[in-house]
C-alpha cells in the first residue's frame, strides 16, 4: 500500500497563488477534514474553505479532485490551490501532514506515474527537463517528447532489431555456407541504417544540449580588449571591474543573460598572455579551461590599437576549436581604428562597441543559437538516454562481424543487448535504485 504523498508544487517565493499535492490512498480523506467538505466531486474546481489541525482559518482556495485512475499519478490526487507566498502554502502541507501525509521526495510523484504506467521514462525525463528548459526551442522539443516522439523512436528501433534476430533465428539452424547472402545483405544494410540514424541522434543532441542547459558562451582575448565591459554591457549593470589595467579580470565570472529566446551562461575571463604573476597565471588557466567547457567563443580584440603577438597568440587558440561555435569581434568600433581587420577576415569579424552598441553580437549571437535549435531531429535529453543508445550502437556493430562470418550465436546475443540498451530509454528498468536516483534529481513537488 501506497502512503499518501504531499509536496508545494509551484516555486518558493512570491507568486499570486501556489499549489499543493496530494497523492495516494488517503488523499480523500485528508482534503475531506482539510476543507469539511463531505461532497467532493472529481474533476470539480470547488471554492473552499481550509482549515488547519487546530480548526483555524488558513485560507479560502481552491481544491481540485482527481480520481484514481484518472489523475497524473493514476492514484486519488488532491490539488489545493491557494493564494501565494510561502506562509498559506505551507500551512496547509503541515495540515496534510499532520492528517497522516508525508512530505514527497523529489520527482516522487512523477516516480509513481511512472510505476503505475501513465508516463514511460522518455516522458518522465522531459517533464524534468523542461522545468529547466533555457529556450524555447528546447521546451518545444521537449513538449514533442512529452507527447511520444522519443518512445516512437524507441519502438521502431527495437522493432527493426527484433526483425533482425527473427531472420538470425530462423537461419541459426542452416549451415553456415547456406546462408543466402541477400538476406545476409538485407540485415546488414538495415543495422547501417540504425547505425547511422543513432549516429546523427547523438551528434545532434549533443550540439543543442545547450538549448536546455543554456549554452555556455565564454568571451576570450587578451588583456585590455574589453572583455569586462561587453560582459556589463550585455548584463546591463556593472557586474565585473573595468579599468585600463591590463590583468584587472583574474577569475572567470559567469551569469545568466537572456538574448533572444535563449538564456545563457555568459563568462567574462581573464586576459590571456604570458604572465609571471601567480594569481594571473591562474586565472589565465581558468581562462583557457572555460574554453574547454564553452559551446560559444567570442574571441574579442581591440580594433583601437594595432595587431601585436599577444593578439597573434588568439588567433592561433581560434584555429584549434574544432566543435566549438566561434563569433569573432573587434570592440572600441568608437575609437580611431588601428588594428589591420584583413588579418581576421576569414573569420567574418564583427565591429562593436562595449561602450556605444553591440547590437551586431547579440543579433549573431541570436542566429547562431537559432541555427543549433533547428532541425526536426529528436533529441535526447539525458546522460542516460545517451548512454542507452551509445551502448546500443556499439552492441549493432559488435553484431555485423559475427554476421558477416555466419557465427549466428554471437550475432543474436549482440543484438540482444542492442534492444535492451535502446528499451531502457522508455520502459522499466528492474533495478529500483536506478529509478531512485534518475527521479530524485527531479524538482521537489513534481
Ligand atoms: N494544476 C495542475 N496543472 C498542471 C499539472 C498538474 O498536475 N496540475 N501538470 C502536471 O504535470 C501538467 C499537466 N499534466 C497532466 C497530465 C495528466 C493529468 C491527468 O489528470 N491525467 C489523467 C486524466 C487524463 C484525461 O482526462 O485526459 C489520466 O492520465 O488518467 C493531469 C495533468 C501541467 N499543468
Ligand atoms: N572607448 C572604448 N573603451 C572601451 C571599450 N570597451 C572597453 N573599453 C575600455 O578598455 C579598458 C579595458 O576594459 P576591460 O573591460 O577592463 O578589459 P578586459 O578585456 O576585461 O581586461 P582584462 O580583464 O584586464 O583582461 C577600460 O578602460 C575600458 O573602459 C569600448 O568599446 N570603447
Ligand atoms: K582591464
Ligand atoms: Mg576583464
Amino acid at each position: 500500500m501506497n502512503e499518501t504523498i504531499s509536496a508545494i508544487a509551484t516555486a518558493h517565493g512570491v507568486s499570486s497563488i501556489s499549489i499543493i499535492r496530494l497523492s495516494g490512498s488517503d488523499a480523500l480523506s485528508i482534503a475531506r477534514r482539510v476543507s469539511k467538505l463531505q461532497n467532493i466531486i472529481p474533476r470539480h474546481a470547488h471554492l473552499t474553505s481550509l482549515y488547519n489541525a487546530e480548526d483555524a482559518l488558513i485560507d479560502q482556495a481552491i481544491m481540485i479532485y482527481f480520481a484514481s485512475p484518472n489523475s497524473f499519478t493514476g492514484e486519488d490526487i488532491v490539488e489545493f490551490q491557494c493564494h501565494g507566498g510561502m506562509i498559506v502554502a505551507e500551512e496547509i502541507l503541515s495540515t496534510v501532514l499532520a492528517y497522516g501525509a508525508r512530505l514527497a521526495e523529489p520527482g516522487e510523484f512523477s516516480k509513481r506515474a511512472f510505476l503505475n504506467g501513465k508516463i514511460d521514462l522518455t516522458e518522465a525525463e522531459a517533464i524534468s527537463k523542461l522545468i529547466e528548459a533555457k529556450s524555447v526551442d528546447a521546451a518545444k522539443i521537449l513538449a514533442k517528447q512529452m507527447k511520444g516522439e522519443l518512445k516512437a523512436f524507441v519502438d521502431e528501433s527495437r522493432d527493426a532489431l527484433l526483425r533482425s534476430l527473427a531472420y538470425s533465428e530462423v537461419m541459426i539452424d542452416y549451415a553456415e555456407e547456406d546462408i543466402p547472402d541477400d538476406i545476409l545483405e538485407s540485415i546488414s544494410s538495415q543495422l547501417d541504417g540504425l547505425i547511422e540514424q543513432i549516429t546523427r541522434i547523438v551528434d545532434a543532441s549533443h550540439r543543442r544540449r545547450g538549448l536546455i542547459e543554456g549554452f555556455k558562451v565564454a568571451i576570450i582575448g587578451k588583456p585590455n580588449v574589453g572583455k569586462s565591459s561587453l560582459l556589463n554591457a550585455l548584463l546591463s549593470y556593472e557586474r565585473a571591474i573595468v579599468s585600463d589595467i591590463a590583468g584587472t579580470t583574474r577569475d572567470t565570472i559567469e551569469e545568466q543573460v537572456r538574448i533572444g529566446s535563449h538564456i545563457i551562461r555568459l563568462v567574462d575571463t581573464a586576459g590571456i598572455r604570458e604572465s609571471e604573476d601567480t594569481i594571473e597565471k591562474i586565472g589565465i588557466e581558468r581562462s583557457l579551461s572555460s574554453v574547454e567547457d564553452a559551446d560559444v567563443i567570442i574571441a574579442l580584440f581591440d580594433s583601437s590599437r594595432v595587431f601585436d603577438h599577444e593578439d597573434e597568440k588568439i588567433v592561433s587558440m581560434l584555429d584549434n576549436l574544432e566543435d566549438k561555435h566561434l563569433i569573432v569581434a573587434l570592440n572600441k568600433s568608437d575609437l580611431e581604428k588601428k588594428f589591420d581587420t584583413s588579418i581576421l577576415s576569414s573569420y567574418d569579424p564583427i565591429e562593436v562597441s562595449a561602450k556605444k552598441g553591440f547590437v551586431r553580437l547579440t543579433e549573431r549571437m541570436e542566429t547562431l543559437f537559432d541555427s543549433i535549435g533547428e532541425g526536426d531531429e529528436i533529441m535526447l535529453v539525458s546522460a542516460r538516454q545517451i548512454e542507452a543508445v551509445k551502448y546500443a550502437k556499439s552492441a549493432i556493430e559488435e553484431a555485423k562481424f559475427p554476421l558477416q562470418s555466419g557465427e549466428l550465436e554471437f550475432f543474436s546475443y549482440h543484438l540482444q543487448e542492442a534492444v535492451k540498451a535502446i528499451s531502457s530509454i522508455s520502459k522499466p528498468y528492474d533495478s529500483e535504485e536506478i529509478l531512485d536516483k534518475m527521479f530524485g534529481e527531479f524538482c521537489l513537488g513534481k
